[in-house]
């Protein structure tokens, strides 16, 4: 029996998932490991599973930007390393002890009194990857003086670990190679500064997804990999420089709701955009903003019907959308297919980041809760999970 009461699902196929992990290994160094970016809920695909298949297909860890976020990986069974990107409240350092997750720091001041919370009831150690910004701009020490004090603030901790230094582009994904050569340069000049002062290294990353296609030699220990993970490239010059070929793993479908032709003209939806002409039909779909499918559709997307494409007639609602299916006869219960293929069809996440004005890394992360999401191998259902009814 379905597990979800609505017409309207996810599809993730967890094959596109292995292989894209797959060509990522074969295009690094095999000294290389693979650290999951699995943040904002796996990109929208569903932390957990994309989690447990990366980790089944060969990555070494998971990566999360919030310790909320490897809370529900722990929840799930995942015993595999687990770091936290993003910054993480120094009162929350107990939860990550018991958790056993790593954090990300870059601060004396917090590194001291996390330690000295974690002393008071004698809990675990804590592992730390210290952050160094050397062009990103958000987080992270920016000097070699200030990164040995960090270091050294740690090795004065008996409750945390140095466990890895890090750094994070900000325009791998460009032709123009200057700010990324910059940033690359710096981290190996802050690297040379801890082996000058006999640090020895801990865990080396500073890979993203493009940097990791770009510059596979600067794998180190590991990549963070993300947005590829998915079968999405970083920008449009990663995905025309092709040599990491990848499969999207996400697909949005529904079925029509309600179908109707036109006798005479009519307007549809909210303010009346949209006027259907004489045996043109329209679809009602089960999808609307509150999905997380944007308003900003509204007269301007495409849906795949019979393989072909329609245009949304009218302004997406919350709930509902309607759609111009021309003179093309339907039926209640047909697919529609949002994103992903049908067909010899594809409405791509790149082309709905475009009309939205983002990037594609946002699409996927936009929807939501109210959407089931259906797990495949081998083109079968295999796992059905709902944000929703959490089961
Ligand atoms: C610190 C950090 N590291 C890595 C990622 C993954 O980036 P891609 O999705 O572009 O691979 C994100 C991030 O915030």
């Amino acid at each position: 029996m379905k597990s979800f009461c609505r017409d309207t699902w996810v599809e993730v196929d967890l094959d596109a998932i292995r292989a894209n992990l797959e060509a990522f290994k074969r295009h690094l160094p095999e000294k290389t490991g693979i650290m999951a970016v699995v943040k904002a809920d796996g990109y929208g695909h569903g932390a957990v599973h994309v989690g447990k298949e990366a980790l089944a297909s060969g990555a070494d860890s998971l990566a999360v930007a919030l310790l909320d976020e490897a809370l529900i990986l722990r929840r799930a069974g995942i015993t595999a390393p687990i770091l936290v990107l993003g910054y993480t409240p120094v009162e929350s350092i107990v939860t990550a002890s018991e958790l056993e997750v790593q954090l990300t720091a870059y601060s004396v001041e917090w590194i001291t009194e996390a330690n000295a919370i974690l002393q008071k009831n004698d809990h675990k150690p804590v592992g730390i990857h210290v952050k160094t910004d050397t062009g990103m701009g958000r987080l992270g020490v920016r000097t070699k003086e200030d990164l040995l004090a960090v270091v050294s603030a740690l090795e004065e901790c008996s409750k945390l670990e140095w466990t890895g230094i890090f750094t994070h582009f900000a325009c791998a994904d460009e032709p123009d190679t200057t700010h990324v050569r910059r940033q690359h340069d710096l981290f190996q000049s802050f690297l040379q500064a801890l082996r000058e002062a006999n640090k020895a290294l801990p865990t080396v990353h500073c890979c993203n997804t493009a940097a990791a296609i770009a510059f596979p030699d600067w794998g180190y220990d590991t990549i963070r990999l993300g947005i590829g993970l998915y079968g999405l490239y970083p920008s449009l010059y990663m995905k025309e420089r092709a040599d990491v070929i990848l499969a999207p793993a996400l697909a949005l479908k529904t079925k029509i709701a309600h179908v109707k032709k036109a006798d005479e003209p009519f307007t549809v939806s909210y303010g009346a955009t949209y006027s259907a002409q004489p045996d043109e039909w329209i679809a009602t779909l089960p999808i609307g903003y509150a999905d997380g499918y944007s308003r900003l559709l509204s007269n301007r997307g495409e849906v795949l019907y019979n393989g072909s494409r329609y245009p949304i007639a009218g302004r997406v609602c919350m709930d509902q959308i309607m759609v111009s299916l021309k003179s093309t006869e339907a039926a209640v219960n047909d697919e529609v297919v949002l994103y992903g293929k049908q067909g010899d069809e594809e409405i791509t996440l790149d082309e709905i980041a475009d009309l939205l004005g983002t990037i594609n890394y946002e699409v996927p992360c936009m929807l939501n809760y109210r959407i089931p999401r259906l797990y495949l191998r081998d083109q079968k259902v295999t796992d059905v999970f709902h944000p929703l009814t959490m089961k």
